[in-house]
Formats: C-alpha cells, sequence, structure tokens
C-alpha cells in the first residue's frame, strides 16, 4: 500500500472524529434522578415491552449499551466545544423567543375568529333582522344552527329562548336582533364554566412541592404536539417554568418536535430515543425531572391511537398511575380537531370515558366555518373548551374567552 493509497483515510479520520465530537456535544444526556426504593423505573431498559410496572431490572453493566433511554435533553441545546474544537454558527443555540403575552390573546385573534363563525353569525343575524318571522325563518335558523355543528339539543334550546324573546319584546331593529342573539349565543357558550388551566404546582403524597402536570390526550393529526409547544410559550410567557414531557414515544418525529418548541423558549425536554419505548416511562421521568429542576409546570404529550378503547384505557391508565406516584395530575387536556365535526364528538366521548379530560383544547378553529363545534363538545361532555387553536404560528393558541368568541362569531 503506497501513500496515494493511505491518503483517502489520512484525511476522513480526522474529519470523522470532528464530525463526532460535535453531534456528541449537542446532545446532553442528563441522567433523571435515580428512583428510590418501591419508585417506578427510569425507562432506563432496553428492549421491547418492559414496563414500569414491571420491577426494576438489574441495573446494567456500565458501557455505551449501558446508556439510558430516557434523556432529559436541554433547553436551548448549546453546543458543547471542546478547547480545540470550533463549532459553527449554525449548531450555536438559537437566541430565544419571546412569546406574546397570553392575556388579550383571543381578542388579536379575533379575525381568525371571525373567519370560523362567520356563516353562523352572519346568516342568523341576516334572518333575525327580518319584519316578520315567519315558521320558514325559524327553520332556517335551525338549520344554520345544525349545519354550524352546534348540535341538537343546545340548536332547540336556543331556537326555544329566541321565539320568547321575540314573543314577549319584539325584535325592533337589527341592533337589538344583534344584542339579542349575543346574550343567548352567549348562555349556550356558559361563561360560568371555570376555564382556568390546572397549572399550580401541588404537593406530593411526602409533602414536598411538585409541579403541576397536564397531560395531552387525543388521536393523531388533532394537534397534541404543536399544543404541548404553543402551550409551553403560553406558560413561559406568564412567567412559569415548564418541562416537556415526550411520551408521544409512537411518532417517531413526536420527540424532535416538541424538543424543537421547547428549546425555541427555553424549555427542556425529557425523551427516550428508542421509537416504540414505554410512554409512561417518559411521563415518569419527565415528571421527576420537573420535581428535581423545581419546575412549575410538567406538560406530557401523548401518541393518539385510538387502536381500541380498552387499548387506549390501558395505556392512559397506566401514564396516569406512573405519572400520579409523584405527583396530582392537575389537568387532562384532550387536543379534538374543529373541522373533523361529528367525527371529533364521537373522538371525544372516547377519550372522556377513559382519560378523566378535565379541560378541551378546540385547534384548526381557523380552518372551520363551523365555530358552533364549541357548544356542542363541552354539552357532550360536560367539560369547557379551555383553549382554541387559530393557527399554525407559534402563538396562534389562546385561553378560550367566551366573550370574545361570540364576539367573533356576529362580527361581520
Ligand atoms: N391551521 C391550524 N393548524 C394547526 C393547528 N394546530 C395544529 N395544527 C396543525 O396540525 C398538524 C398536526 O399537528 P401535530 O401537533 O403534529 O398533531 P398530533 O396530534 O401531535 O399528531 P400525532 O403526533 O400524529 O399524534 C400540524 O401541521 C399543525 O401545524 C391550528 O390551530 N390551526
Amino acid at each position: 500500500m503506497d501513500l496515494n493509497d493511505l491518503l483517502p483515510y489520512l484525511i476522513g479520520a480526522p474529519v470523522l472524529v470532528v464530525a463526532a465530537a460535535v453531534v456528541l456535544g449537542r446532545r446532553r444526556r442528563t441522567d433523571v434522578p435515580a428512583p428510590r426504593d418501591g419508585d417506578e423505573p427510569t425507562g432506563t431498559t432496553t428492549g421491547t415491552g418492559t414496563a414500569v410496572d414491571e420491577p426494576p431490572a438489574a441495573a446494567p453493566a456500565a458501557g455505551p449499551a449501558a446508556a439510558p433511554d430516557v434523556a432529559v435533553e436541554p433547553a436551548t441545546g448549546p453546543p458543547v466545544a471542546s478547547d480545540d474544537l470550533v463549532v459553527p454558527d449554525e449548531l450555536a443555540a438559537p437566541p430565544l423567543e419571546t412569546p406574546e403575552p397570553s392575556t388579550g390573546r383571543l381578542r388579536r385573534l379575533r379575525e381568525r375568529l371571525a373567519r370560523s363563525g362567520s356563516p353562523l353569525g352572519t346568516r342568523l343575524l341576516g334572518v333575525l333582522s327580518r319584519d316578520h318571522l315567519t315558521e320558514d325563518d325559524w327553520d332556517e335558523l335551525e338549520e344554520t344552527l345544525l349545519l354550524a355543528d352546534v348540535g341538537a339539543g343546545p340548536t332547540d334550546e336556543l331556537i326555544d329562548a329566541l321565539r320568547t324573546r321575540v314573543r314577549v319584546d319584539g325584535l325592533r331593529d337589527g341592533e337589538q336582533a344583534r344584542a339579542v342573539l349575543r346574550e343567548q349565543l352567549l348562555a349556550l357558550v356558559d361563561p360560568s364554566l371555570d376555564r382556568s388551566l390546572g397549572t399550580t404546582p401541588t404537593t406530593g403524597a411526602d409533602g414536598q412541592r411538585v409541579p403541576a402536570v397536564v397531560l395531552v390526550v387525543g388521536v393523531n393529526g388533532t394537534g397534541k404536539t404543536t399544543t404541548v409547544g404553543k402551550l409551553a410559550r403560553v406558560l413561559v410567557a406568564d412567567g412559569r417554568s415548564v418541562v416537556l414531557g415526550a411520551a408521544d414515544t409512537f411518532r417517531a418525529a413526536a420527540a424532535d418536535q416538541l424538543q424543537t418548541w421547547g428549546s425555541r423558549v427555553g424549555v427542556p425536554t425529557v425523551r427516550s430515543d428508542r421509537d416504540g419505548a414505554d410512554p409512561a416511562a417518559v411521563a415518569f421521568d419527565a415528571v421527576r425531572t420537573g420535581v428535581s429542576d423545581g419546575a412549575d409546570v410538567v406538560l406530557v404529550d401523548t401518541a393518539g391511537r385510538l387502536q381500541n378503547k380498552a387499548g387506549l384505557m390501558d395505556e392512559l391508565g397506566k401514564i396516569t398511575r406512573v405519572i400520579t406516584r409523584t405527583a396530582p395530575l392537575t389537568e387532562v387536556l384532550l387536543v379534538l380537531d374543529a373541522t373533523t365535526g361529528q367525527n371529533g364528538l364521537n373522538q371525544a366521548r372516547v377519550f372522556g370515558e377513559v382519560a378523566g379530560v378535565t379541560g378541551i383544547v378546540l385547534t384548526k378553529l381557523d380552518g372551520t366555518a363551523k365555530g358552533g363545534i364549541v357548544v356542542a363538545v363541552q354539552r357532550e361532555l360536560g367539560v369547557p373548551v379551555k383553549l382554541v387553536g387559530l393557527g399554525e404560528g407559534p402563538d396562534d393558541l389562546a385561553p378560550f374567552d367566551p366573550e370574545a368568541f361570540v364576539d367573533g362569531l356576529l362580527q361581520s
């Protein structure tokens, strides 16, 4: 072998060494806190099907193969450079973003809200402003409400209430029609429901302060991961410290997606590097990390497989059990895609039964003209809509405000 044969190796080897150093430097693996006696194992098992409910496995031998599956990825992921390693600019941590304040977001997003309800508000007002309302007019009102996904029960209630108002007071003009409609729609959306998010730290079994834990559930594609990312921004904007748990181990890219959301606002993500890892193990580690970091809130993203009710109940039940050994669940948010109408309601029903949902996030309200789904879904589950998604932008998630919503529907 002469020098020419060796040249590729001589050039290639240092390049490989530097590349490996950069890659390793970017990923800081922080072991999650060691569980105490009686605790669940921390998802450090390898292989398939190892469940957190099983007794802890014996400590594996040291070495690369024994690396834990679950890692805490730092918030900003700054590359760790050795003295003689130059980190290219494009690998440097991006500057942290400052999310928009959460208060008043729905009013700022009112234009999009108006789009979601324009046929509803405009058509209802168009009919109600007519001089003498005939039975055909009332039928038209009913049809408009049903087409906007308000649901049969709430539609009947609204029609009855409007008929009574018209009979008793009469409707003098368009302005009065608008005022009456606003009042009745608001009653339907129910401003008395408690829409506050359970994000206040609580107390664990041994009396120590533990973070609030928010579990986010729903079928795939509804916008769960995006919602967790946007919610982290809402909380950061409100001055809260957050840890994300990527317990959607089913979809390979979900953890990366979540980590990207977190890193933009300085929030760490607990994740597994192994596809199909036990989601309960990741959730457990996320909560333990939240405790040891003294975080205010841990947001746990889950996979949305609606295989069958028993499977779903099994998976979510296990995640819940494992989390609540460390900290109470303060909120279970069901993410629903507003564009899926009746189908979304069927999903809602199943999740409502298995997951103990405490609040609804309606996403993609910007992509539908059927804003009435807000009313229907609250009725269906008996749980308030707490947040609405109004676009794909990072700050397009707003705390739900009934008055701003109804005003959006009636905006012409
Ligand atoms: N227009 C609009 N798009 C949204 C909204 N929320 C989420 N999306 C989009 O919906 C798509 C699916 O979002 P994901 O967050 O990946 O959905 P997921 O439920 O986590 O999906 P799985 O991980 O497969 O379970 C993405 O393209 C999002 O940008 C919203 O409020 N409005």
